[in-house]
């Protein structure tokens, strides 16, 4: 018998994700056109590892928020109700998971095994156990040791999950391409080790774990060790190759030189949602899902000065995203730095709003982007129609709302000035002799976007976006008796 690959099993997991779809003519520039080549069999037997699967039926789910009054460990800024909030968005967002109830309860000692003190966890056991349709336990930190999860399945009699393994669910629901996948695997590795080392003292109680295998000199363990060793440097070798696909892809989308522009922002605050409004890309779907997105894909866009810009769309934001995740995941926004402007969409209806914010910029920070790239960012306050009576408050940023399409004719003019701010460039019109050179010096020096031929004397109005250096040249050169700037 053929053992499921991992997208039979998406496929039977995810009921409600849409089938991957091709990039095709209108579709996104994507980095990762779906061709197959030599390194495909290599990608696909490393998907086809078994891996942990979900019931089919999904789950029936219990949340416990630990609120964390004192210590180093207390959450500021923010309330246990709106970090429950976004755990149930969690839980919802994976389909036929549904909440049955939720507690949030304090505790003095989040490092106990248990998370909480005797008292405290005995009244969550009671009250787990007098709800028997409950198949899960969502436990919301960030990460549970494999000593700590054995015990509560054993006090529960449910699964227990953590934020990372939540996360996990969810990446793995919505992964479309290669690299995704790929990540998510190498995301999985810690996981797999974990659960091995919880394996082992089981077989070790029955004096099975560290006996060694006959003739190889190795113990259960050690090999299946190795064999996630092995595995774990498979899937980066794989992952190496993607990237440096995606290296080519950018020197040549350099070479074709369009303004590239990332948009990036907390989970669900309507990134793709922009994105589909500023470029009429069709292929696009918004979900009202946390991490809809997973793959940085690119969609060409035009502004009002005819200048085609490359949008790229990116993974959201989490707040407290598991460490592992993080650092799978950060190969996926290495191409931000290579953008030329960020545009920080903001969801201005949702109640974290400002923490979301301040999330939002300590990753920008923590990936090292040029200065210049961070001094660059602008911000959008986005879904302004979801906010009764909203006054836009801060004149350095643009009110949108992506879904009604308000505002989005000055953000594009705002990216436009910036666009040409970074590159050095401008806009400019020259009135040129068509019998002469200038034309042909223009389409070969700088980008020629209208060629107005006037009625008579054979001149033309030309419209290009120039460096200052060509401008300089074109000057010198020809010197217009007549141009000016927009
Ligand atoms: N009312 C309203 N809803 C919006 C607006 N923009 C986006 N949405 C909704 O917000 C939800 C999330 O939108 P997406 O565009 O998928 O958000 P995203 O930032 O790409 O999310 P991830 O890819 O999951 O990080 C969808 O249900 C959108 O319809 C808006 O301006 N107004
Ligand atoms: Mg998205």
């Amino acid at each position: 018998a053929t053992l499921p690959s991992q997208d039979d099993a998406l496929r039977g997991e995810c009921v409600d994700a849409p089938l991957a779809r091709s990039a095709g003519e209108g579709g996104p520039v994507s980095d990762d056109e779906g061709e197959r080549d030599a390194d495909d069999a290599e990608f696909e037997e490393l998907l086809q590892e078994q891996l942990p699967t979900l019931p089919e039926g999904g789950h029936r789910v219990f949340i416990v928020h630990p609120d964390v009054k004192w210590g180093a460990k207390k959450q500021r800024l923010t309330t246990g109700e709106l970090q429950m909030a976004e755990a149930v968005a969690l839980v919802n967002t994976l389909p036929n998971w549904r909440v049955v109830d939720k507690i949030i309860l304090s505790t003095k000692q989040p490092d106990n095994k248990l998370i909480f003190g005797k008292g405290n966890f005995q009244t969550l056991t009671e009250k787990i156990k007098g709800l028997p349709q409950i198949t899960a336990v969502f436990m919301n930190v960030e990460r549970l040791s494999a000593l700590s999860e054995k015990e509560m399945k054993a006090a529960w009699g449910a699964e227990v999950f953590d934020r990372y393994t939540i996360v996990l669910h969810i990446f793995r629901c919505n992964a479309r391409t290669k690299e995704a996948k790929l990540q998510i695997a190498l995301a999985e590795v810690p996981f797999l080790r974990s659960r091995l080392r919880n394996e082992f003292a089981h077989l070790d109680q029955q004096g099975g774990g560290s006996r060694y295998i006959m003739g190889s000199g190795e113990t259960y363990m050690e090999v299946q060790q190795r064999l996630l060793k092995e595995r774990e440097l498979k899937i980066r070798g794989a992952l190496e190759k993607l990237r440096r696909k995606r290296q080519l892809l950018r020197t040549q989308r350099k070479r074709r030189e369009f303004p590239v522009i990332s948009i990036m922002g907390y989970t669900n605050c309507g990134k793709t949602t922009l994105i589909k409004a500023l470029t009429g890309d069709s292929g696009l779907e918004p979900r009202n899902q946390l991490f809809a997105t997973l793959d940085v894909t690119a969609h060409a866009g035009v502004l009002a000065s005819r200048m085609t810009v490359i949008y790229v769309d990116t993974i959201g934001f989490l707040s407290q995203l598991p460490h592992n995740l993080v650092e799978s995941f950060s190969a996926t926004l290495e191409d931000v730095a290579y953008s030329d402007i960020i545009v920080h969409v903001r969801d201005i209806s949702h109640p974290e709003t400002t923490n979301q914010k301040l999330n939002v910029l300590n990753v920008l920070r923590n990936l090292q982007l040029p200065n210049q790239l961070l001094d660059s960012v602008i911000e959008v306050h986005n879904k302004i129609d979801l906010v009764d009576g909203f006054s836009p408050t801060d004149p350095d940023t643009v009110a949108v709302s992506a879904l009604r399409g308000d505002g989005l004719e000055e953000l594009k003019n705002k990216i436009e000035e910036a666009v040409l701010g970074v590159t050095g460039n401008s806009i400019q019109t020259f009135t040129v002799n068509l019998a002469g050179p200038q034309l042909s010096w223009l389409y070969k020096e700088a980008t020629v976007q209208e060629v107005d031929v006037l009625p008579d004397d054979g001149l033309a109005n030309v419209r290009v976006i120039i460096s200052s250096s060509a401008y300089g040249k074109f000057r010198k050169l020809f010197q217009p008796d007549r141009c000016y700037s927009l």
